[in-house]
């Protein structure tokens, strides 16, 4: 049971959740200009991490994903490199690793290497039929827009900072849903989310998303908390899905906690542009918070501190990785 639907809650919840399903095609456009202005903010960032005044938040981010991606397939395949899909890549920030042959989509690439794609609507088809070299010859060669793509292709799928951006948690789950189709048996899901408490405030809010990810036939290996940011490694353990989806409401599950805004509390924001509006410093903190020291992780899941220094890689339960 979602923790956070009390008596009364689920009603609302199951309202807002058929608004969104129905609301699916004209949000299209309004992701695409919400994407536009997330990448002014990115250009600034990046733009002050060349001047040198901050970190690469994606690459501060995505170390300890990058260890547990290389050493996981590093024993179970040797040869040949890992395929890789980076969902909402903006910039694709993994190109420049030689252990990947990466595929970055975006629905508004900011660079030329990305593809152009609409997860929400991509299209899957049936399994390749082809050895490990030609799928990636089939992955090189792929053409900007796409639109549709074969199952189990991927070792790893990455979602950093693309889960909270969609406004419902039906669109979470059906990125979820579809990252489990592409991944092939044992691949790995990494979902980076950012948190705005530093305390572990929302460690029921990230329980529940363990169970909805789950339910999709994953199996979570990994979990780590920075203070502004969440970051899970699932694997995906069955090429089933739970048999009993709406009855459990999982969907709803991957909730964050600017779903529980009310309209007026969004309008009243709208309505009060000079608070909207940030100074330059005011940006700079805003940068300052986005980039992660990877020595400071907590589990906020167990409660328990993690102690260790290795900067962000501490795996204790996952079998196949402790067999490595
Ligand atoms: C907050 S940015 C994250 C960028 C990058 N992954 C990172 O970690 O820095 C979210 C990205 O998701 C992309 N996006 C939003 N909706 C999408 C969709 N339906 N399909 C593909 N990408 C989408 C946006 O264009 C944006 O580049």
């Amino acid at each position: 049971m979602n923790p956070r639907v009390e008596a009364g809650e689920t009603e609302r919840l199951q309202e807002r959740l058929r608004g969104a399903i129905s609301e699916e095609v004209p949000c299209k456009q309004v992701q695409e200009k919400l994407s536009g202005l997330v990448k002014n903010v990115h250009r600034k960032l990046r733009r002050k991490y060349r001047e040198g005044k901050i970190l690469n938040s994606h690459l501060v981010f995505s170390t300890p994903s990058l260890n547990l991606v290389v050493v996981f397939y590093s024993s179970v395949s040797p040869l040949g490199k890992i395929r890789l899909l980076d969902v909402g890549s903006c910039f694709n920030p993994f190109l420049r690793f030689d252990e990947f042959l990466t595929v970055g989509i975006d629905i508004v690439p900011a660079v030329e290497s990305v593809y152009k794609c609409d997860f929400l609507n991509l299209q899957l088809q049936q399994p390749l039929q082809l050895a490990g070299d030609a799928v990636d010859a089939f992955l090189r060669h792929l053409r900007s827009p796409i639109d549709a793509l074969p199952a189990q292709l991927f070792h790893a799928v990455v979602f950093s900072l693309l889960l909270s951006y969609f406004p419902s948690p039906y669109q979470r789950w059906i990125c979820c849903k579809k990252a489990h189709e592409l991944l092939q048996l044992h691949g790995l899901l990494l979902i980076i989310t950012p948190d705005s408490s530093h305390q572990n405030r929302h460690s029921l809010m990230m329980r529940s998303w363990r169970v909805a990810v789950e339910s999709l036939g994953f199996k979570r290996c990994k979990y780590v908390k920075y203070s502004h940011m969440h970051l899970m490694a699932f694997r995906k353990v069955s090429l089933a899905t739970t048999s009993d989806l709406v009855s459990r409401n999982y969907p709803e599950m991957l909730y964050i906690p600017q779903d529980f805004h009310s309209n007026e509390e969004e309008e009243d924001d709208a309505a009060a542009p000079q608070q909207a509006l940030r100074s330059d410093m005011e940006d700079d903190q805003l940068a300052w918070g986005f980039m992660e020291l990877p020595d400071t992780p907590y589990d906020s899941d167990s409660g328990e501190s993690q102690s260790s220094s290795a900067p962000g890689f501490h795996e204790t339960d996952d079998p196949v990785l402790l067999q490595t």
